[in-house]
């Protein structure tokens, strides 16, 4: 099969080659950072911090991102450039055609009333009702009393929390504690929502139920979502792009399913690799050993509906293989199904090990990600 031709095989395709899109060439994007760097400055005997350096890239108007990263890789930072609260060392980031690290002043607070933000902990006034927490900004922002009761009413229920209107925070779930910071940071009809860990503290139930309420408010509002996240489920769930941040720098950017069926670098790798760590089945999980036995196993990840069977068939045929599914599961990443195969290649027959490098190998040929994880007897 000659590269040319496997081009007519377009469900066997995963992972395009990673764009790190270049800032400068978006002029329609949402944000962009335009070479920006950070560095906090030495402080009382404490060493300057370089948080991000070279950051160059931009968010569609209208997406949801996903920002990565481990502990320390500049995620916080990266969002407070983006709403203003940190100034760049060098560099500028634009929101919405604005240089927000430009404005000052009343300038800065009128840009910030088209950002919102969602928080871990919510972050709301313990002394004040749902309602009265909501209205907060629009009293800041200076509109009337009757305005304020109208919109307020509006957000609680596009929130889906009507009936909470008058309930302090004492009195309401994590949940609807949530719900109430989403129609504080909406209050204002921002063009951007940032949120940082906003369902880290919450449990999966709840966390998919105020994923889906973001994703329907992308969907109606058209608000680009920014999120900083740990949890590798929320990306995958959510987020159309991911932004993998290392060390200050973007290593890894672009659609999410290309990137988490095909990650290039070793940080996300491993983020991926911690979070589908439990996806084996146990049963077959606890008969996979390092040393040789009959069967290798390999895991591969295709996408698009079918293109397993596909995939399992030609390889039977081409390599001449007895090839046996030990386990398969489908995602929905980025919005497109994504089948995550596991495979025995016989060893003992006539194929010996080769067999598995010839499928490695074929599998390679069509950028499909594949690994050996072990062998069963
Ligand atoms: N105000 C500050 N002053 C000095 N150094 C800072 C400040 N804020 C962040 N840093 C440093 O900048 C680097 C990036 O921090 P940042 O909080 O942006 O990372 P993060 O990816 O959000 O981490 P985490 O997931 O732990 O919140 C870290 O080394 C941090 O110690």
């Amino acid at each position: 099969m000659k590269a040319a031709s496997m081009n007519a095989h377009p469900s066997l395709l995963i992972g395009e080659p990673v764009k790190i899109q270049d800032g400068s060439a978006q002029p329609h994007a949402m944000v962009r950072f335009e070479t920006v760097a950070k560095t906090y400055p030495a402080y009382r005997g404490k060493p300057g911090v370089v948080a991000l350096q070279g950051i160059d890239f931009s968010i569609a108007r209208g997406s949801i991102t996903g920002v990565i990263g481990r502990s320390g890789a500049g995620k916080s930072s990266l969002v407070r450039l983006i709403n203003g609260l940190e100034k760049p060392s060098t560099g500028r980031v634009v929101v919405d055609n604005r240089d927000i690290s430009a404005l000052t002043g009343r300038e800065l607070r009128l840009a910030q009333r088209s950002i919102g933000m969602i928080f871990q902990h919510f972050n709301l006034l313990s002394s004040r009702t749902a309602a009265d927490n909501i209205a907060l900004p629009l009293e800041i922002a200076g509109w009337s009393k009757a305005d304020i009761k109208a919109r307020v009413t509006e957000l609680l229920a596009l929130v889906g929390i009507a009936d909470k209107h008058d309930r302090y925070p004492s009195e309401l779930s994590g949940g609807q504690k949530q719900r109430v910071g989403i129609a504080r940071a909406l209050a204002t009809r921002p063009s951007v929502l940032l949120s940082d860990e906003a369902t880290s503290a919450l449990d999966p139930q709840t966390t998919r139920a105020i994923l889906d309420l973001l994703a329907n408010i992308n969907r109606e509002l058209g608000v680009t979502i920014v999120l900083i996240t740990h949890e590798m489920s929320v990306v995958r769930q959510l987020a159309r792009d991911v932004v993998v941040l290392d060390a200050g720098r973007v290593v890894e950017s672009g659609h999410v399913a290309d990137i988490f069926t095909h990650p290039k670098h070793p940080i996300t790798q491993s983020f991926l690799a911690e979070a589908s760590g439990d996806s084996l089945p146990v049963s077959l999980a606890s008969r996979i050993v390092q040393e040789p036995g009959s069967h290798a196993v390999i895991r591969v990840q295709v996408r698009g509906a079918g293109a397993g069977d596909t995939l399992i068939a030609r390889l039977a045929r081409e390599l001449g293989l007895d090839v046996s599914l030990l386990s398969a599961r489908i995602d929905e990443i980025g919005g497109q199904h994504v089948g995550s195969l596991v495979l025995g290649i016989p060893v003992s027959d006539s194929g010996g090990e080769g067999a598995t490098t010839r499928t490695l190998a074929w599998l390679s040929q069509y950028q499909v990600s594949a690994e050996r994880l072990g062998y069963v007897a």
